[in-house]
């Protein structure tokens, strides 16, 4: 089941073609095509399609080609690097997100050529970490709308609405309420950044076209005073509508969407756990949705756990032996570990009841047990039983787990920056595991659970080491590196979203979503797991997103699911061998170079 294979290390930089792609329609002339991201290739539209187009004398007269305009933009972006050098952090980062963004309400075409070719340098600032920056300063930052808003003040009216949304197809929506945005809290409207970057990372990860994506808030009030007070906010000022009032505003949005779209998938993101658990129950057999937080994050952190596994030169049957504790009992927390105990079950033919004895559950109170009074229902299943728990006490601290349980794993999702300080980060140095392993995930970078150096020097320099948002690497001296993994859900939800989308499910099952965690976790070679890196470098991340695509879709056709996509139907979809889907999936990729544009009246 866990094959471990080599691909291609890099899609990266693929060529500046010179085969001319096929037209694209566009029911605009003159300065209205300028106006839009969507087709404007500023000055570089050639003299043919300025004068069918009524561009001639609205642009300069010189034709810039696509290299240059790119150079042209590359070396802005370096001297706003050079100018901004010395910088508070927060004014570079967002220095550097203003100019992408830009250049993204500008020229679509060319900022995705820019983020794909180099996407490691960009990501946290599209994503985690900045993304979370851009968040908390979005009235400020606002300038121009991205995506579509619906309000507690637009029911009864959603179906009407979502015909707003100018393009005749979206494949891709990524919806939020606001209320978790990363390790945040509650940013009301301000959260509909994070549809945004998840949006952008599907564009350069998996391809979608970006007329096909659709970045969604649901602003349903907030809890936030801060936000209430401030005479800037641009959401709704009322609390957070609760209980059925709430889940009849996310029914007529989900009616409304697949009333028009019927076949795009819905992925939600950063709502608060309750609703978290109760939209994925409510809609998951009726709709094809999943939630990222809950199903990408647990797939990501399955596949990381397996390859600690295999960096302690174990077999992948010692699964079932780590003892791992996991701080944080949130929707991403309990996703993971709801997962893992699945995949213990399945590994070693134990009941899941007994797969769960080697889990260790922490919130905020301290050790999740049965002794525990308003415990979630969805921590229920994972709260030990104080008789097993030799001497730990419910509420116990994680000072006190770590002591005792000597865990394999210590993983964060709890949001809090900083709680496996400098005594539980030395307790670890006491696992019971040669190669401990320490996943700090919350995000954005300051609400890590640990930074990477820390986790080095007090834990140990023969530490596996993740986190959710990106840290440098670990100089640890004679020429040494401490390797640091990025465990972030952009690993698997382009490929889960793409991979559904290519099957035509009308669902999307668990069976989709542990072919996705499979096929991450066997990507890595023996030789990288023994160096403690446990996923691929991000710049890999098409290639990845190809390979795990390709795994959903063929997972999906194993289920009878699969009713195909844009004319390729199930026959030839089951007829398709491993590598023929991949290639399939691949081919199925949007990649950002100028069509030539036909005037459709
Ligand atoms: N790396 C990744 O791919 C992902 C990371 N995350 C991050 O995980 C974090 C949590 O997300 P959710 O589970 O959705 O949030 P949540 O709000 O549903 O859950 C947070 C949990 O942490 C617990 N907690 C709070 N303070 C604590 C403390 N001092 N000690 C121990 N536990 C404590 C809470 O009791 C709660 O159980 C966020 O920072 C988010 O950015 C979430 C999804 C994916
Ligand atoms: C990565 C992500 O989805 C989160 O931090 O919520
Ligand atoms: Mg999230």
């Amino acid at each position: 089941m866990w094959k471990v294979t080599r691909f291609a290390a890099s899609s990266r930089s693929r060529l500046f073609s010179t085969a001319i792609p096929a037209p694209c329609m566009v029911h605009k002339r003159g300065a209205d095509i300028l106006h839009d991201p969507w087709f404007n290739k500023d000055t570089g539209f050639p003299l043919t399609e300025r004068d069918r187009l009524g561009l001639r004398g609205l642009l300069p007269p010189r034709i810039i080609s696509f290299q240059e305009q790119y150079d042209r933009f590359m070396s802005s972006y370096r001297s706003l690097e050079k100018n901004t050098h010395g910088q508070s952090d927060k004014i570079v980062s967002l220095s550097k997100w203003r100019i992408l963004n830009r250049l993204h309400d500008r020229n679509e075409t060319l900022y995705y050529r820019a983020l794909i070719d180099n996407i490691k340098e960009f990501a946290p600032i599209i994503y985690t970490p900045t993304v979370g920056l851009v968040c908390q300063n979005y009235c400020g930052l606002y300038r121009r709308p991205r995506g579509m808003y619906f309000s507690a003040k637009d029911k009864g009216e959603m179906m009407s609405m979502i015909y707003n949304w100018p393009a005749p197809q979206v494949d891709m929506i990524v919806l939020t309420d606001g209320s978790r945005i990363l390790g945040l809290g509650d940013l009301g409207v301000q959260g509909i950044g994070i549809p945004v970057g998840k949006l952008d990372m599907y564009v350069a990860a998996a391809g979608i076209n970006p007329q096909r994506i659709l970045p969604i808030m649901l602003d349903v009030g907030t809890n936030n005073q801060k936000l209430l007070d401030d005479r800037l906010y641009l959401g709704l000022r009322q609390p957070r509508l609760e209980g059925e009032e709430y889940l009849s505003i996310v029914d007529e949005f989900m009616e409304a969407v697949h009333a028009r779209w019927p076949k795009a998938i819905v992925q939600f993101e950063d709502f608060q756990m309750k609703w978290a658990f109760e939209t994925l129950k409510r809609y998951r057999h009726k709709f094809c949705m999943f939630n990222d937080d809950i199903q990408g994050t647990a797939g990501v952190a399955l596949a990381g756990l397996l390859g600690t596994v295999r960096a302690q030169g174990r077999p992948l049957s010692d699964f079932a032996k780590q003892k791992i504790v996991i701080v944080g009992a949130g929707s991403a927390g309990l996703g993971v570990l709801n997962m893992a105990v699945q995949a213990v079950s399945r590994m070693s033919g134990c009941s899941e009841t007994a797969a769960k004895s080697q889990f260790f559950l922490i919130d905020k109170n301290g050790l999740v047990t049965t002794e525990r009074s308003n415990l979630d229902p969805a921590a229920v299943p994972f709260a030990k039983n104080p008789r097993d728990l030799e001497g730990l006490a419910e509420g116990a601290s994680i000072i006190e787990v770590v002591k005792k349980v000597k865990p394999h794993v210590l993983l964060g999702l709890s949001g809090v920056g900083g709680v496996f300080n400098e005594q539980v980060l030395k307790a670890m140095r006491e696992s019971v595991s040669t190669k401990p392993a320490i996943f700090a995930m919350s995000n954005p970078t300051m609400n890590a659970e640990c930074t990477a150096i820390d986790a080095f020097n007090h834990a140990g320099e023969n530490i596996v080491f993740a986190s959710g948002s990106p840290f440098e690497n670990v100089d640890l001296g004679n020429g040494r590196a401490g390797h640091v993994n990025q465990a972030n859900n952009m690993y698997l939800f382009p490929g889960i979203g793409l991979g559904s989308l290519l099957s035509g499910a009308h669902h999307i099952t668990d069976g989709m979503l542990q072919a996705a965690s499979e096929c991450l976790a066997s990507y890595m070679t023996e030789e990288d797991i023994q160096k403690g890196i446990l996923y691929p470098s991000i710049d890999c991340i098409r290639n990845v997103t190809a390979e795990v695509g390709a795994a959903v879709l063929r997972a999906a056709i194993a289920e009878g699911l699969a009713e195909g996509h844009g004319g390729v139907g199930s026959k030839e979809l089951e007829h398709m061998s491993e590598d023929d889907t991949v290639e399939y999936v691949r081919g199925n990729m949007w990649y950002p170079e100028y069509c030539p544009l036909v005037h459709e009246k």
